[in-house]
């Protein structure tokens, strides 16, 4: 199995000259211009400041940009974007299958007509088993799961994840990385995905957008074209070692050009 960069894929949204300048004149991100094509796993990687969480911002609606464009191809429809942050915020007082019925129920549905899709969703992060818990019952990394059930319930045209998995130990993180690159192979849906990671960011992606700071900006983009799958053993390999040491370059590179 490959995981590699299909140039042929269909486009799912371009971001053309995008800016934001915040008021007292903050400029979070300058001119980015970015394609991202169906299959996509594309990792922002950047350090504090470079204008990630203001591109996922952007990219979500969440806020409009002072130039440029955020151009979905073809009409955007409710539940095309999926949303993880860093928190797994989820609602205490409700059950697992209700913290995922929330995307929908927003949008007027009643649970009784989605819960098999719940169903299926929870079944992908391997909690169909938990669908009646409290997330109080739950362990940073289910919660982390519930949350990325949530995302994917809508069937989403593109999922976007702000330092998903941050919060969580080296050994769960690990775990989880292998998991959403499974998920994303089975369902070939497109994510972009902040990290500080470099590790990371090579594991899971088959396109590195690296940023730089003051202001935001892309300064590289590297592909991560791998034969074979993303395993432990590619986590080992000689494959990986070369490509964590390029990305790490880049973002040195990246970072020496504040001055
Ligand atoms: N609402 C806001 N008002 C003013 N400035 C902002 C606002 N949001 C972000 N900024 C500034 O814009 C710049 C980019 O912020 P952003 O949060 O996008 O960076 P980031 O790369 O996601 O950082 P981190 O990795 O720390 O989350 C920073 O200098 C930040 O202080």
């Amino acid at each position: 199995m490959t995981q590699a960069s299909d140039m042929t894929a269909p486009t799912v949204l371009r971001m053309e000259g995008v800016s934001k300048v915040f008021a007292g004149g903050v400029t979070a991100l300058k001119d980015m211009n970015l394609t991202v094509r169906q299959g996509d796993f594309i990792s922002l990687l950047g350090p504090s400041g470079c204008g990630k969480s203001t591109a996922l911002r952007l990219i979500a609606g969440l806020m409009h940009p002072t130039a440029g464009r955020v151009q979905w191809e073809g009409s955007q429809q409710a539940g095309d974007l999926g949303v993880v942050f860093q928190e797994a915020t989820l609602m205490p007082w409700a059950t697992v299958a209700k913290n995922v019925w929330l995307p929908m129920r927003l949008r007027g549905v009643k649970f009784g007509d989605v819960e098999a899709q719940i169903h299926d969703a929870l079944k992908m992060v391997g909690l169909e088993n938990f669908a009646n818990s409290y997330p109080r019952e739950l362990s940073g990394g289910m919660k982390m799961r519930v949350s990325i059930a949530r995302a994917l319930v809508t069937k989403p045209r593109l999922i976007l994840m702000d330092e998903p998995f941050a919060a969580l130990d080296e050994i769960t993180r690990n775990k989880m990385n292998r998991d959403l690159m499974d998920l994303q192979k089975t369902l070939n849906c497109t994510v972009i995905f902040v990290t500080h990671s470099v590790f990371e960011s090579v594991f899971l992606s088959n396109r590195i957008v690296v940023m730089a700071p003051r202001p935001g900006r892309v300064a590289h983009e590297l592909r991560v074209d791998v034969e074979g799958p993303r395993d432990e053993d590619f986590r080992t390999s000689a494959e990986y070692a070369a490509l964590c040491r390029a990305a790490s370059d880049a973002l040195s590179d990246a970072m020496g050009e504040q001055a």
